[in-house]
This record gives C-alpha cells, structure tokens and sequence, in this order.
C-alpha cells in the first residue's frame, strides 16, 4: 500500500521536496501549556501514568504548530522501573534509579510479560492517540536503548561520562552483559505493544552511544539495535525504525546496514553535509539543526534551518533536532523554523 503520511514516505526511502519534521521532546516545559498540564497532573512521572494527560501534552505541539508527527509522551525510564527499580525524579537535578551492580539486585528485576502491568498506561495513551491525531499526523513510539537505559540503572542516575556503566563492563562483564540481555528482551516487548496499541513506527534513543568506543560500539550499541530491529520486523512487518546512536561520529556510517533500521537519526556534532555524504546513502536520515538555535533565534536560526534541509535535499530526510528541544526555547523560534523548513 502506498503511503500518503509525509513521514512514513520519508521512512520507505522517498526524497520529499519538503522534508517532514518534527522535534524531540516537542512536548516539554518551554511550552506554557505543556507546564500547565504537567502542574495538574502533580508531577512528571504522574504524568507519564496519567494516560489522558499524557495524550493531551503529546497534541499541544501537534495543535500549536502541526508537526507531520507526535511522538508519544513517556520517558525511556519508565522501563527499568516495571522491570522493578525504584525511579523518582528530582526537581532541577534529573532522574534517580535504586541501582544494580551486583548479581543480587540483578537477580531481583521481573522479567517478561509482568512489565506490562507497570507500562498498561503508555499504551492506553498510544490508543487515546491514534483516535485523536490528525489523519496526516504519524505517531512515534520509542525506547530507550539497552546501553543508555544501563546507565542509569548501573548509576541510579544520570552522568557526564557514564562511568558507572563503563566500570561494571570491565569489573564483572557477565554481570554488565545479563543487563543488556534483559533489556534488549523487555524492549522489544515494550515496543511490540507500543505498535499492537497503534504506534506506527517506533525509535530507539542511544542518548550515550557516543561513549561506546571500538568493539564496545558494536557489541552494546549496534547489536542490542539490529537484534531489536529484526524482532520488531519478525512481529510487525513493515513498522519502520529510527535508531539514534547519538555522538556516534564515524559509528553513524553504515548503521542502516548493520542493523536494518530504516532511518538514523544524527546529532549536531556532525555537519550535514558530512551526513549527505557518509550516512544518507544507507537510507533516511533523521536531523540535525543545533538545539540551541531554538533559544537564540534570529537569522542564524533562519540560515542554518536551510542548511540542513539543503545539504540533505537529495536523499530521504526528516528534519529535526540533533537533540531535545531545552526548557529555556522561545516558542516563536520552533515557529520560525517550521516556516522556514516548509518554505512560508
Ligand atoms: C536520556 C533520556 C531520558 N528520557 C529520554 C531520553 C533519551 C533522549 C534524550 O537523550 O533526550 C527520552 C524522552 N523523554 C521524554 C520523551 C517524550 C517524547 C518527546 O517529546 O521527545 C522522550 C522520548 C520526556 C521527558 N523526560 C523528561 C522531561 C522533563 C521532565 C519535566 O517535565 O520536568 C521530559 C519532557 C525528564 C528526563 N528524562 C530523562 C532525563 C535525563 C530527564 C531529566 C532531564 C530534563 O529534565 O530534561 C531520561
């Protein structure tokens, strides 16, 4: 069946003449609304488990600027905490886990289809979803990669470098690799049911791919992604993948083909005439405009906006961020740079 959604399009390898876009963390705190629902729903996780609400801050964006499409509102944690960890969320600070870098704390996460009883929410948030976005809109499932979510289970909460995770790698790497299995396991399940509710395609955040070097880039960061991607495919064929080895430099090249997702998406520390080049050849890309243009503005926002669809126009793209949209964006910016993506 051909596909008239402008991003699943981009996603079976067609080259639009206007890219579609979206933004990650499109629903977030710099939008007055998004705060709003955020305060009555209590606090973050509560709105994450609050399937009504969570559906309502995933159309703010969607309504505010008619982005091609929603990705589902949830947090990549809200995995490690149905597979049993602790998570709480401090204010101003970030995410804190109970951590697990023994046999014994391994030993006492869940396994299997009991994440579902933790995770029934997100996908009663999926359903709510496909009712309410626009026709033309896609909806966007995810997770977080095995190696990403590993740190902040081995840490108990986020890191600059991720060291935690590193020094159990080297320390007790049966341990480190018993991680990685489980979660690359529950994943899939997770995801399976994100698709099952009525994802329509779903994507897989390596935030910290970056600090996987050499042989551990491919053992913990393109492995656990081609061993999900084919399972995902087994189930559901034809549910596209975006995988997001983020910082992944020369690792970016060749990850279409070595893991089979049909688009990658790229950060800012490559240029996208780099990505022209080295990735867009393998399939989709995905990205890659600096977050930060969305707090300065101005004509900067404007010229490197149309660099990106520029240098990435003769090949499938999707226009995004290189990473998440920050509480302190202007609004007015995200406007500024649809318009100037969709050529207003
Ligand atoms: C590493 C990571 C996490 N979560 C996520 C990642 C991978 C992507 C990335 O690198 O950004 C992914 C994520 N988190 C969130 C989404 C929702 C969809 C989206 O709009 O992109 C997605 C896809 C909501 C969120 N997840 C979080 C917020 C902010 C929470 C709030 O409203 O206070 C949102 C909107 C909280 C969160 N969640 C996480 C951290 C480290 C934090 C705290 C940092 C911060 O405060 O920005 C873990």
């Amino acid at each position: 069946m051909s596909q008239t959604k402008t991003i699943l399009r981009a996603l079976a390898g067609e080259t639009l003449p206007t890219p579609p876009i979206w933004m990650m963390r499109q629903a977030g705190r710099y939008l007055p609304e998004y705060r709003a629902t955020r305060a009555q729903a209590g606090d973050f996780l509560s709105l994450c488990y609050n399937s009504e609400l969570a559906a309502e801050v995933t159309l703010q964006p969607i309504r505010r600027y008619g982005f091609d499409a929603a990705i589902l509102f949830a947090d990549i944690l809200l995995l490690p905490q149905a597979l049993g960890a602790d998570l709480w969320f401090v204010t101003g600070e970030g995410p804190r886990l109970s951590t697990i870098t023994t046999q014994a704390e391994f030993d006492k996460l869940g396994k299997g289809e009991m994440i579902h009883d933790t995770l029934n929410p997100v996908y009663e948030t999926v359903r709510i979803l496909r009712r309410e976005l626009p026709e033309e809109t896609t909806l966007i499932g995810f997770a977080g990669a095995p190696w990403t979510v590993a740190t902040y289970m081995i840490a108990g909460r986020g890191t600059p470098d991720q060291g935690p995770a590193h020094a159990l790698k080297e320390e007790n790497r049966a341990l480190f690799e018993a991680i990685l299995e489980r979660l690359t396991e529950s994943t899939i399940d997770y995801l399976s049911a994100q698709i099952d509710a009525g994802a329509e395609v779903v994507k897989i955040f390596d935030s910290w791919a970056g600090s996987l070097k050499g042989d551990d880039f491919e053992r913990y960061a393109k492995y656990p992604a081609k061993v999900i991607t084919e399972e995902i495919k087994r189930r559901h064929p034809g549910i596209p993948v975006i995988a997001f080895p983020r910082q992944a430099g020369d690792g970016y090249i060749g990850f279409h083909a070595a893991t089979g997702a049909d688009c990658v998406a790229v950060d800012d520390s490559v240029t996208p005439e780099w990505v022209a080049e080295h990735v867009q050849p393998g399939g989709c890309v995905q990205g890659n405009l600096a977050s930060r243009h969305m707090v300065t503005g101005g004509q900067e926002l404007v010229d490197e906006t149309r660099k990106v669809v520029d240098a990435l126009k003769n090949g499938p793209h999707i226009f995004n961020l290189g990473h998440g949209i920050t509480p302190d964006a202007d609004p007015e910016n995200v406007k500024l740079m649809i318009d100037t993506v969709r050529g207003a």
